[in-house]
């Protein structure tokens, strides 16, 4: 294993594994593997420094897989890295023996699933906006920019449901089934685009293994999978509480096993043992964002095992997936035919009456009294998304609370004018790096140890934005931010939340940071 505060030494082990991994990359993407420095490691972080915004798309396009497992691998714990970019660090680069990768690669083999890039550099634009009028609604309010609704970044894992927004079920994980207690049936709205899922999933739950298994569930990001896996896991349990339930998510899956796999020969054994108990012992195994199983033929051959034998113990086998079973890419056709063996249930984006019911019930949760006009407003604005929509509700909210009035179509409308959607891809690394700019500290500074005021103050908003403008789940958050725990980014988030509603600059500073965000407009690199 590596030394896991040597950032050096687990790259040049990492990199020594990538090289004889099987990865699907041209002569140009290879040669951007020289230009990855890791500079530095938080917790279960790994910052990989780069000289440019290809180098950045490469790794997050092409590499994204291979990295987080070999990480993983390298150091026997989850890991997970972010780049910065770093002009300077070419010059570094130069010179030093390690990593330097032959220009011929293994031949392609493995198709690694790409995750969302961050769109092209933006442009310098003065960041900070202190101004705390609240009250005098234009200083808050910036140009809109509008177009499609926002794009996620990492879709890697969604376990957990809490988000920062008013009205969220808060994440409660149970430590074994690492199920989130409060999403469940009774507070899932239902409406024409999910209600044959919602049907399905109840029916799942009520009778789990006999009708629909396995089940498939496929839908938008931000359209309620995740919910209706937990619902069904928190159901069964409630009917018959001895049942064994796992959830999980093709992340947390693969690092298990390659943590699993990693060990010495000695202690694999007893290791692989338990990863198959905790997987293929269970009533009802729940997977969510099965699309990222693919990139490594080890973690297909363990989950199309776990799925069979599952599957031939009459086990209920229920997925969740962006896209249906049959447009899963990087996947073989035996397990997709074995996805499609079951049911597919879609869930669809939401009517215009469906996101005001379910803006009612979040507002009603939250004790928050708006009247029918902004409901309908914020569903105007807000078509796609429920987390984003949830994020609205929040804004108005906290808008009326910190100006002293009562939540009129005007005020949500002045509010909103700025909550533009976007067809901007935002990445975690944009969010470090925007916040970094804006509290005018560093890249580090935002993901390592640093508790002075300002830092930790700076970190949270970053950790809410992550929530609010990406489907990364809390863990992956916390990951992310240092390897910090999942209840650290919860608390993170609550408390912006909250803040939000009672001071102007933190209000200013999440929603100009959300809308530097989502024009992509600010820092150079
Ligand atoms: N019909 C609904 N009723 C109540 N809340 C909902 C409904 N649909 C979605 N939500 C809420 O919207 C948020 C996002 O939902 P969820 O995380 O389940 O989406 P997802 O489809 O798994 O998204 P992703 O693919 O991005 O992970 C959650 O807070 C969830 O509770």
């Amino acid at each position: 294993m590596a030394d896991m505060t040597n950032a050096g030494e687990v790259w040049n082990q990492a990199y020594q594994l990538l090289l004889d991994q099987p990865l699907d990359l041209t002569l140009r993407e290879v040669a951007c593997l020289n230009d990855i420095k890791a500079t530095n490691i938080f917790g279960t972080m790994v910052v990989l420094t780069v000289s440019s915004e290809s180098t950045r798309t490469v790794i997050e396009k092409k590499l994204h897989t291979a990295l987080t497992q070999t990480f993983s691998q390298v150091t026997g714990q989850p890991m997970t890295y972010v780049v910065q970019i770093d002009p300077q660090i070419l010059t570094q680069n130069e010179g030093t023996s390690t990593s330097q990768i032959p220009v011929q690669m293994p031949q392609p083999v493995v198709q690694v699933p790409s995750v969302p890039v961050a769109a092209a550099p933006p442009t310098q634009e003065s960041v900070i906006n202190n101004s705390s009028a609240i009250g005098t609604r234009d200083a808050v309010i910036s140009p809109t920019h509008s177009s499609e609704d926002i794009t996620h970044g990492n879709t890697l894992e969604s376990d957990v449901i809490a988000a920062p927004s008013l009205g969220m079920p808060m994440n409660t994980r149970d430590e074994v089934t690492h199920l989130n207690k409060n999403a469940r049936f009774d507070n899932f709205v239902p409406g024409e685009s999910n209600q044959f899922a919602k049907s399905i999933a109840f029916a799942a739950a009520e009778r789990p293994g006999l009708e629909y298994n396995p089940l498939f569930i496929y839908g938008g990001s931000g359209l309620g999978k995740t919910h209706l896996l937990n619902a069904i896991g928190n159901q069964a349990l409630l009917i018959n509480p001895r049942l064994k339930v796992r959830y999980t998510n093709s992340e947390e899956f693969t690092n298990e096993l390659v943590i699993a796999l990693g060990n010495n020969a000695s202690s694999r054994r007893a290791e692989m043992v338990e990863f198959n108990r905790r997987y293929r012992g269970v009533d009802i195994l729940l997977v969510d964002d099965v699309q990222f199983i693919a990139g490594r033929d080890t973690t297909v051959e363990a989950f199309f095992n776990t799925f069979n034998e599952l599957y031939e113990q009459g086990k209920q086998i229920v997925l969740a997936s962006d896209v249906p079973p049959k447009n899963l890419k990087g996947l073989p056709d035996r397990l997709i035919s074995r996805f499609s063996q079951g049911l597919s249930v879609s869930i669809d984006p939401p009517s215009h009456e469906l996101r005001v019911a379910i803006l009612r019930m979040k507002a009603k949760a939250q004790h928050i009294d708006i009247p029918m006009d902004v409901l309908n407003l914020i569903a105007e604005k807000v078509t796609d998304n429920v987390r984003v929509l949830e994020g609205a509700l929040t804004r108005v909210s906290a808008m009326a609370s910190l100006s002293n009035q009562i939540i009129t179509k005007n005020l949500a409308e002045q509010t909103l004018k700025d909550f533009a959607n976007s067809t901007v891809e935002i990445t975690p690394t944009n969010i470090i790096t925007f916040v970094a700019q804006y509290y005018k500290l560093t890249f580090e500074d935002i993901v390592g140890s640093s508790r002075t005021k300002n830092v930790a103050q700076a970190r949270q908003v970053a950790m809410y934005l992550s929530r609010e403008l990406t489907s990364m789940s809390l863990v992956d958050i916390g990951a992310t931010f240092g390897g910090r725990d999942h209840s650290t980014v919860m608390h993170a988030c609550r408390k912006i939340s909250s803040e939000m509603q009672e001071m102007p600059e933190t209000y200013n500073a999440v929603n100009d940071l959300t809308t530097q965000l989502k024009q992509n407009r600010t820092f150079n690199s």
